[in-house]
């Protein structure tokens, strides 16, 4: 385990040359050429889904639910607007984060551990403890649901961050299932599926912090991957997001949209659908000039519930094409892989 160093060595807003500090990336954050991020990355092409109305008419819901199947099937990613969280609960949710992530490496590092199993924990990298390669990330990683059973866990420092952080946690979940509805509607397998297992499920936010990096196209802050998740709903302070295309192999970035939020089709997902929806691979990219902040909320079912292929979406022509998986499998493939390249659990979950 090496510490926090990158939250220490490159405090928030300061780049390294401000601190007097080296100007170069340490040799083990440099990653191989092949997987290094172009500092001028094209644009990615993603929908941007507006849920108004979907909530109030019947006509226009079934639009969206239309365009939210139709962005799974070809991206397994999508922005939305007009989601319903207020623009100051999502600036308080931001601004705790930094607020944590400045605070003096002690107070953080209560939090330490490399233990996957941890409902709150601190770290650094991917997988802290037994990665060859470290990236440019720091993290606070909590369960969220139910707020009450978890929040006294999360940091009393900053001292906004309970009640910002988990105003936040509470109105992300809520959309999180509207949108799971609207995803098991778009595979013709009904808004309710889902329902009673997410109900119960598990809500894991990632927050993720990532300082200026001096050299930023040889590094990265987090290398590719896909999420474990049905979905993941992303907040983040500025751009740096970037997606894999599959069809041309292409990494793009994702634009900056104000007020919008991301959402990624996790592998979960890809197994109900039977792989009608991909899991979207995606990464982390750094900057120079500022310090990165992103909140990823996972939902997910509960601990020990299985995700299972939707029978009805299995035929001859299609057949099972995955195992059945919880999220604490997943957690047990954390604890003996190294996720740092590509689609890890997911592949395991395939029928070859
Ligand atoms: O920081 C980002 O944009 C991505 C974060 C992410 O992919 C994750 O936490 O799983
Ligand atoms: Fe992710």
């Amino acid at each position: 385990m090496e510490g926090d160093e990158s939250s220490s060595s490159f405090p928030m807003g300061e780049t390294a040359q401000e601190k007097g500090l080296s100007t170069h990336v340490p040799e083990c954050y440099v990653i191989p050429t092949s997987h290094r991020p172009s500092l001028n990355p094209e644009t990615a092409y993603v929908p941007v889904i507006d849920l108004v109305g979907f909530r109030d008419s019947s006509s226009r819901r079934s639009v969206t639910v239309n365009d939210i199947g139709n962005a799974c099937r070809r991206y397994g990613f999508f922005q939305i607007t007009n989601h319903g969280i207020d623009q100051f609960v999502l600036d308080g949710a931001l601004s705790s984060a930094f607020d944590f992530f400045r605070l003096p490496t002690e107070e953080k590092a209560k939090f330490m551990s490399n233990d996957v199993h941890k409902p709150v924990r601190y770290g650094t990298s991917l997988k802290d403890g037994v990665d060859k390669i470290q990236f440019w990330r720091v993290f606070l990683k909590h369960y969220a649901y139910p707020l009450e059973d978890w929040v006294m866990s999360w940091p009393e420092n900053p001292p906004a961050y309970r009640e910002q952080m988990g105003r936040y946690a509470v109105e992300v979940r809520k959309l999180a299932l509207e949108i799971t509805g609207a995803i098991t509607e778009s595979l013709g397998i009904g808004a309710k599926y889902l329902s009673n297992k997410m109900e119960e499920g598990m809500q894991v936010m990632a927050v993720n912090c990532y300082p200026p990096c001096p050299q930023p196209g040889l590094a990265l802050g987090l290398p590719s991957h896909s999420d474990y998740s049905c979905l993941t709903i992303l907040l983040q302070s500025t751009s740096g997001l970037e997606i894999l295309d599959t069809e041309d192999g292409k990494w793009r970035a994702v634009p900056e949209l104000k007020g919008t939020l991301q959402v990624h089709v996790g592998d979960h997902v890809e197994v109900l659908s039977n792989g009608r929806y991909k899991s979207v691979v995606h990464r982390a990219t750094l900057r120079k000039e500022r310090t990165r902040i992103s909140i990823a909320s996972l939902h997910s079912l509960g601990m020990d519930e299985k995700m299972e292929t939707a029978e009805e979406l299995v035929d001859e022509e299609h057949p099972k094409g995955y195992k059945e998986s919880s999220f604490r499998d997943f957690l047990n493939f954390l604890a003996k892989n190294d996720l740092a390249e590509g689609k890890g659990f997911i592949e395991t979950l395939k029928i070859q």
